[in-house]
């Protein structure tokens, strides 16, 4: 083994320029320096393609690691040695070189309804008929189209503060973020409700950090193990194996919920249709060491039950805008 507290070297950590990436960022480096002091680490902010498509549903524009792509190329060309990513950000499929080094400790990977003043004594199953909530998750879409179907639904980007400017500017009733998001950026004020895993799974990784690094690092992997929590990332490895092998990405209404008892680890998944009408849901439990086969066996199973027919429809609809 590498000892790497002996490692006289500058570990470059790439990140993207938003306030919620920094501050993530900046946290994974300060609990890194208190586990290793004499490693210098520096940060390398860059942007990436979504920070700058602001005007496009992302549903249209897809997953093909949008928010991501920038700090992969940083990595093979060693400009940066690691890239703290929100987990969900992460597409499934990470490219030749790469691999996900690290899951950090989970915090509550649930959505939240937020409202502004007008709507403040409101809760999801009291706004009136023909509120407008804003999310630009088909996800969050399709679960609350599902249980709701008299509310009305407004895509809405940018980042965290530019969606509660929006909010609060009245363009919508009210918007879903995640709870985790919201706590990182220390507005955990705004989380008027916290939506059940019974009305919205949650996306794939939400809550979680991800931590993209070159293969065979061995230097950098062992430094990031400080960081690793073993059941997020058990939990983080089945979902993202379902999602895999729905062959679906971050932009596909398809929800999850894990959890971990003693060794067994439970997973449940979602695939609903764009109207809410259909809605696929089934779980499985099995032994953790077998987290990605997990993943494949609910995937499989959801498939036979028309998950793969919902998806398909779906695809073909997101081509054609
Ligand atoms: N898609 C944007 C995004 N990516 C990560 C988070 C924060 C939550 C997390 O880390 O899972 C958010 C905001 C949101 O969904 O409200």
């Amino acid at each position: 083994m590498t000892s790497v507290d002996t490692l006289e070297r500058t570990i470059r950590i790439g990140s993207r320029k938003s306030q919620l990436a920094l501050v993530q960022t900046y946290w994974v480096k300060a609990e890194l320096e208190k586990h290793f002091p004499e490693i210098d680490f520096e940060v390398e902010t860059m942007s990436t393609q979504g920070d700058k498509i602001l005007d496009v549903a992302l549903a249209k524009i897809g997953d093909k690691g949008l928010f991501t792509k920038e700090l992969e190329v940083g990595m093979l060309s060693r400009e940066i040695d690691f890239a703290v990513h929100s987990l969900k950000d992460l597409p499934t499929n990470l490219p030749e070189g790469l691999m996900l080094g690290c899951v950090t400790k989970r915090v509550d990977p649930a959505d939240a309804l937020v409202v502004n003043e007008k709507n403040k004594d409101k809760q999801l199953d009291t706004l009136p008929e023909g509120a407008v909530i804003g999310t630009s998750s088909l996800r969050r879409l399709a679960q609350l189209r599902h249980h709701f179907p008299h509310l009305t639904f407004k895509d809405v980007r940018g980042n965290v503060n530019t969606r509660l400017a929006k909010l609060d500017a009245e363009e919508y009733d009210a918007i879903i973020l995640a709870v985790a998001g919201l706590q990182r950026l220390g507005m955990s004020d705004r989380i008027h409700q916290i939506i059940p895993p019974e009305i919205s799974l949650h996306a794939v990784g939400q809550g979680a950090l991800g931590i993209e690094c070159r293969e065979g690092d061995t230097d950098v992997l062992e430094v990031l193990k400080a960081l690793e929590d073993l059941d997020s990332r058990d939990r983080a490895w089945a979902e993202r194996s379902f999602l895999r092998n729905l062959e679906g990405g971050c932009q596909v209404p398809i929800g999850v919920n894990t959890s971990i008892e003693g060794d067994t680890l439970t997973l449940t998944g979602m695939v609903a249709s764009l109207d809410g009408l259909r809605l696929i849901k089934d779980t499985i439990s099995g032994d953790r060491a077998l987290a990605e086969q997990i993943g494949i066996d609910l995937a499989n199973r959801l498939r036979e039950e028309g998950a793969g027919e919902i998806l398909a429809e779906i695809f073909a609809q997101i081509e054609r805008k």
